[in-house]
């Protein structure tokens, strides 16, 4: 493992806890005393005594009284470094899961429920285990040094030798715990690929159950393929784990008889070669322990750099909930262009040169919303309604051009605030059973009450402590619901993203003859993405996107498009 990459793990704790760790490898070296004080107390009242029997009840009961002060300040210091281990992973969670809320929709698109998921479940887990493993290879090195100076002061000859040798075991343990970060790294790859087929498996059930032989490629040549690596490279992981303990362990067995060795060649005494062997035996677990839990620290910095490799947005701790301009007028679109970051085709649009613009989605978009405006914005399939309904939101940033509310512009400073102008309900809507009302406040039950009659959802869904009770709806009932949500949230504007297209006729009229009217009487602002040509009269304005150019319908473009909507799309 390199050692810059084992920096950024110990330079968090080191920039964040510095206090708290500092009081624990305080702690530690209490502990670290202890223990030594008892070796020096085996090695002065028992081993150094010329006669057995001349151990007195005194001397052993100072040797209880240093066992349980042992007993006590191992516990308590490995108690503060579980609690600070425990308090790091939380607020690694809990910033993590803010920053998620804060980065940008593209990157969280671009990244993917499975590889985020995959961090907050297992990245999080390896952090925590490093973490309960730690206090071991803390107090393994520190223990290890102050036994060193014990037995430095004994005899400083026996101590270099056995330093030497210790140090030519954990070198070589070096060398194959090296392999062992090399196959972690490569393990946690594999994981992603593993959570990308439970996703597959879990969101494509019915596409699964419904073809088999879908099912059992997924199955045979994803899953298990992944599944047989995972396996593999652990088996290599662990073996190379497991080599490193073994060596270490029967080396440091080998090292009394080193001592015994040396000691007979430099006339070192028996007492003192023994204390050595007895200390050797006593550091041996705790040494042992340390080298063992050094892999989970590995795997906690794999675990970190794959977090920080998901280029999440900085951590802040408030939320964005003031509104950019209370009383704003308009909200103006101007010379917008908008490409897909993961759209790397080079063909051309058709009908297009291959200019900078060619992959762009849309291209050119000047548009000014006003206040109380009913905009209905056609257009045929990809011609990129629902991506100009995300730059409108604020959700994308436009590749190039601007957004101005009124005189202000809309930048990385003041869009959160921007995007809490709208409600939208996009054809992946996510349904949150808690109703919220205007910033933020309970909502207003007489609306929801009487919109829950509107929306004809009064049979199926009722409101408890202003939570839904129940969103196992059909599609258009669900779509219903979303509405409902949003006429609770008393936002501005209202962004619908073919709404209409999951409710039936009947519904659908009620919806254009009806809500629309009474939505703008509410005094909100509409923009809705549609393609319903029999309605198009209820629209203030019309607008068409055709391939990423938007163009506003005049009166007797609207009427074209009311009676032959499919030629104006094309
Ligand atoms: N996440 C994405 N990554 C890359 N390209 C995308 C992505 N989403 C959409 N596109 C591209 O952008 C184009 C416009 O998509 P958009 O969803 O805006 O179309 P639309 O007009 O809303 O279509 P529809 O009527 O089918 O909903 C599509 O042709 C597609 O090629």
């Amino acid at each position: 493992m390199s050692s810059r990459a084992t920096a950024s793990l110990y330079h968090m704790i080191w920039a964040h806890y510095r206090l708290p760790f500092l009081k624990v490898i305080l702690l530690n070296l209490v502990n670290a005393a202890v223990s030594v004080g008892i070796i020096a107390y085996i090695n002065h009242t028992f081993i150094s005594q010329p006669v057995f029997n001349t151990l007195s009840w005194v001397s052993l009961g100072y040797f209880a009284a240093l066992v349980v002060m042992l007993l006590v300040t191992t516990f308590v210091s490995q108690y503060a470094l579980t609690r600070l281990g425990h308090k790091f992973v939380y607020e690694l969670r809990t910033k993590l899961v803010k920053q998620i809320i804060d980065t940008s929709v593209p990157q969280i698109d671009h990244l993917g429920s499975a590889r985020l998921l995959a961090s907050l479940s297992s990245d999080i887990q390896s952090i925590t285990v490093a973490f309960v493993r730690m206090p071991e290879l803390v107090q393994g090195i520190i223990l290890s040094v102050g036994v060193a100076l014990y037995l430095g002061w004994l005899s400083l000859p026996l101590l270099l030798i056995v330093m030497f040798w210790i140090a030519m075991t954990i070198w070589i343990s070096t060398i194959l715990v090296k392999h062992v970060y090399a196959h972690l790294t490569e393990l946690r790859d594999i994981n992603d690929l593993l959570y990308q087929d439970y996703e597959s498996i879990i969101e494509g059930r019915k596409e699964l159950a419904l073809n088999q032989h879908r099912a059992e490629k997924l199955y045979k040549t994803d899953f298990l393929t992944h599944a047989k690596s995972y396996e593999n490279t652990v088996v290599k992981s662990d073996t190379f784990h497991l080599s490193a303990v073994n060596w270490s362990n029967i080396m440091m067995f080998a090292a009394i008889g080193v001592v015994f060795a040396v000691s007979n060649y430099l006339d070192i005494p028996i007492a003192v070669a023994t204390t050595f062997s007895l200390t050797i035996l006593f550091v041996q677990s705790p040494l042992l322990h340390a080298v063992g839990a050094y892999p989970t620290l590995q795997t906690a910095q794999v675990a970190l750099d794959k977090i920080q490799s998901l280029a999440l947005a900085d951590y802040q701790a408030e939320f964005a909930t003031d509104v950019a301009v209370k009383d704003w007028q308009s909200i103006s679109l101007t010379d917008i262009h908008y490409r897909y970051e993961n759209n790397h085709s080079d063909t051309p649009v058709s009908g297009t040169k291959n200019t900078t613009h060619a992959n762009h989605i849309l291209k050119d978009v000047n548009l000014t919303l006003r206040r109380g405006d009913v905009v209905f914005l056609i257009g045929a399939n990809g011609s990129g309604k629902s991506t100009l309904a995300k730059i409108m939101t604020g959700l994308f940033t436009p590749t190039t051009g601007s957004v101005h509310i009124d005189k202000q512009l809309i930048d990385s400073q003041n869009n959160a605030d921007y995007r809490q102008l709208f409600s939208a309900i996009f054809s992946d809507q996510h349904l949150f059973k808690q109703l919220i009302g205007s910033h933020g406040n309970d909502p207003d039950m007489t609306l929801v009450n009487t919109w829950l009659h509107k929306l004809n959802l009064q049979d199926k869904v009722s409101v408890t402590d202003h939570r839904l009770s129940t969103d196992k709806l059909s599609q258009g009932q669900r779509k219903r619901l979303a509405m409902l949500i949003s006429v609770a949230e008393h936002k501005d504007i209202l962004l619908l993203d073919e709404w209409a297209a999951d409710q039936d006729p009947a519904f659908r009229r009620v919806f254009y003859q009806t809500l629309i009217p009474e939505l703008k009487a509410l005094g909100k602002t509409l923009f809705i993405i549609s393609h319903d040509d029999s309605y198009f009269e209820h629209a203030d304005r019309l607008l068409l996107m055709k391939e990423g150019k938007l163009i506003e319908l005049n009166a007797e473009e609207r009427q074209r498009a009311s009676a032959d909507a499919i030629s104006m799309l094309k």
